[in-house]
Order: structure tokens, then sequence, then C-alpha cells
């Protein structure tokens, strides 16, 4: 099976190097000025700097070349998933579409596979998440990931896994999609208590409290318990809320201090702390936290504010 990535970001472009071990991949950028440029320099230094792009990856801004292939890995920042299916469903339509995005979409409500099943019927749909970040897996260092599809894909686990890229299949794609969408806002949350210095015993209480929220969220709607513990949730919770390479945890880190952040940054949990709010509110679910990141972000609510909040919540059972 042919393989290409569309979405020449840090992750679609460090996925690219991994699966060119295996096979041949295609990177598709959506600039040509970028694609030149990555070409001539076999580095993705606008996205990915640091990481050798194999000489084996065909980089092109050429989508009709890119899209021959049958496995194709949409690598783009979630809110923008939707107006590029729309774009090219014609094109897109009848593929294994892979998703690789992690958030809900705020205009519909809407997770990846959703979007993908509804701009392209004919499409085989399915979400490659997990605790990843792409400067680990472009390096080669061991990594393992939730391969999400709807009908059992052996055949897909095994074409997108390689020596270091350890893929888990599943058919929960409601579970796996929440599980990381979810992580992230808890993510931002984790950053803007170490920023706010509150300290780490905040940090784990926040992260506990905060799998409880994407559970309760999750279950509801349809996920399965051990899909949230999985790699996809608990796994994904655990490295963004501790690892200052996240971009949401930095994120948070920055709302928390009050320093500048850069806002060309992706930060999936932004927007999809208010679509999850949202969501919560739909299905009458509690979500204290989501809730007060959504505030925080629309600058609705102080820090301090915030954490006076959820500190002054009723005492209740765990
Ligand atoms: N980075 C990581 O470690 C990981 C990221 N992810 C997920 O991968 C997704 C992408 O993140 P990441 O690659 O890091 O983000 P980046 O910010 O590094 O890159 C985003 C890429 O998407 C492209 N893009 C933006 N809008 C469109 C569009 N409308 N059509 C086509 N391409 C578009 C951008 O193009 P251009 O360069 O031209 O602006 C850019 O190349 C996110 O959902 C993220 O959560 C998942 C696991 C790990
Ligand atoms: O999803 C990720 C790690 O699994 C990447 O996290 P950030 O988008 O916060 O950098």
């Amino acid at each position: 099976m042919k393989v290409a990535v569309l979405g020449a970001g840090a992750f679609g472009t460090a996925l690219a190097i991994s699966l060119s071990q295996t096979g041949p991949v295609a990177l598709w950028a959506r600039e040509a000025s970028h694609a030149a440029e990555m070409a001539a320099r076999r580095e993705n230094a606008r996205r990915l700097p640091g990481a050798p792009l194999p000489e084996a990856l065909n980089i092109s801004a050429d989508l009709a070349r890119a899209s021959a292939a049958e496995v194709l890995l949409l690598a783009m920042p979630m809110q923008q998933m939707g107006g590029f299916l729309a774009a090219h469903s014609t094109r897109l339509d009848g593929k294994i579409l892979v998703s690789c995005s992690k958030g809900i979409d705020l205009a519909t409500g809407q997770g990846p596979i959703a979007l993908i099943e509804a701009a392209c019927p004919g499409a085989r749909a399915a979400v490659l998440t997990g605790p990843s970040f792409a400067a680990d897996i472009a390096r080669g260092l061991p990594t393992a990931l939730t391969l999400a599809t709807r009908a059992d894909a052996p055949d897909l686990q095994a074409r997108l896994s390689t020596p270091t890229l350890r893929l888990y299949r599943t058919t929960d794609t409601v579970g796996a999609e929440l599980g990381g969408a979810l992580k992230n806002v808890i993510a931002i949350a984790a950053g803007v208590v170490i920023g706010a210095k509150l300290g780490d015993s905040a940090r784990a209480a926040l992260m506990t409290r905060g799998f409880a929220e994407m559970s309760r969220l999750a279950l509801k709607l349809g996920a399965r318990p051990e899909t949230l513990a999985g790699l996809s949730g608990f796994g994904d919770l655990v490295l963004t809320c501790t690892s200052a390479q996240s971009r949401n945890f930095r994120f948070g880190q920055a709302l928390g201090s009050g320093a500048a952040f850069d806002a060309a940054i992706t930060v999936e949990g932004a927007a999809t702390a208010r679509a999850a709010m949202e969501l919560g509110l739909r299905h009458g679910i509690e979500m204290p936290i989501t809730a007060m990141i959504a505030a925080l972000v629309g600058r609705e609510l102080s820090v301090s504010d915030a954490v006076s909040a959820l500190l002054s919540r009723p005492l209740k059972e765990e």
C-alpha cells in the first residue's frame, strides 16, 4: 500500500520520515515554496528543523500526485480539516484516510472520523493518535500509538507500523478521538498550574480530575473505558501534561505566568476546550476544568479567579 502524508507540519513530516523506512512515502505541502525548500535542503526547516528527510521521501506540492497513494494521512490542525476535506472531497473519496489530528471541530462539534465520513462517504476513515512528539518519532525513538478504525484493520496497522513506531489497533474510534482531543485541554490546564507556580501536587490533582471529566464525556458518547485508560487517553494525558515539549502545556504555562505566546503555534486544546465544553453542556456532563480553560483562552476569566472557582466547588465523593 502506497502512503502519502498530506500536511507538512511537524507531525506529518515526522510520520513521513518514519514510514519511509518501510516503503515509498510522499509528503505533500500546501505551499509550493515550502515543498521546494524541503526538497532542496532535505529538511523541513520551517516546521521540524534538525530532522533529515530520507532520500526515499518524495516531497511535492502537487495534491493530484500525492493523493494517488491508497493511504492518505491527514496531518493538519483540526480546525483546518473540515475545509480541507470539503475542498478536495472528490479527490480523496474512496481512499483510506487516516486523521493524525487531535481535536474537536468547533463548527460542528464532531471529531475527524465524522468529518471524513461526511465529506468522503466512500472513504475508509481511521484515526492515528497517542503519546508521541514529532521530534521523538523523527529521531527514531521508540513510540507507541493507537490506530482506530470502525472495522478491524490489521492490514493498515501493519503498513503504518515501523521498527520504532509500534501501533496498537482498536475499533473504538470514539474513545481514541476523544482521548486525544480532550487531553490537550487538560494539558493547557496543567501548564497553567505550573506557570502560576501552584506546584506539582496541584498538577497531579488536576490531571486526575481532568481524566475523570475526559472519561465522563467520552463514556457518555460511547467510548470504552479501556480506550480512555490506554495510549490515546491516559498515555497521552501523562505525556502532554508533564513535558515542556508540548505546545499545549507551554501555552498553558504562558497563560499561568502572564507571558506572551506566539499565536502562530498550533495549540489544539484552545479551540477544543470550547468545543468540548459545548458538547458537555449538550449532554449534561459536568466539565469544570474544560470550562475554566475555555474561559481563560477567551480572556473571560483571570487565572486567580479560575483557580478560586475550582477550589470553591462543593466538596463531594471522589
Ligand atoms: N507535533 C506533534 O508532536 C504532534 C502533533 N499531532 C497533531 O498533528 C496535527 C498537526 O500538528 P503539527 O503537524 O504538529 O502542526 P504544525 O503547526 O507543525 O503544522 C501544521 C501543518 O498543517 C498545514 N496546514 C494548515 N492548514 C492547512 C490547510 N488548510 N490545508 C492543508 N494544510 C494545512 C500547515 O501548512 P503551512 O506549513 O503551509 O502553514 C502546516 O504544515 C495536530 O492536530 C496535532 O495535535 C499529534 C501528535 C504529535
Ligand atoms: O499530541 C502531542 C503529543 O502526543 C503533541 O502535543 P502538543 O500538540 O501539545 O505539542
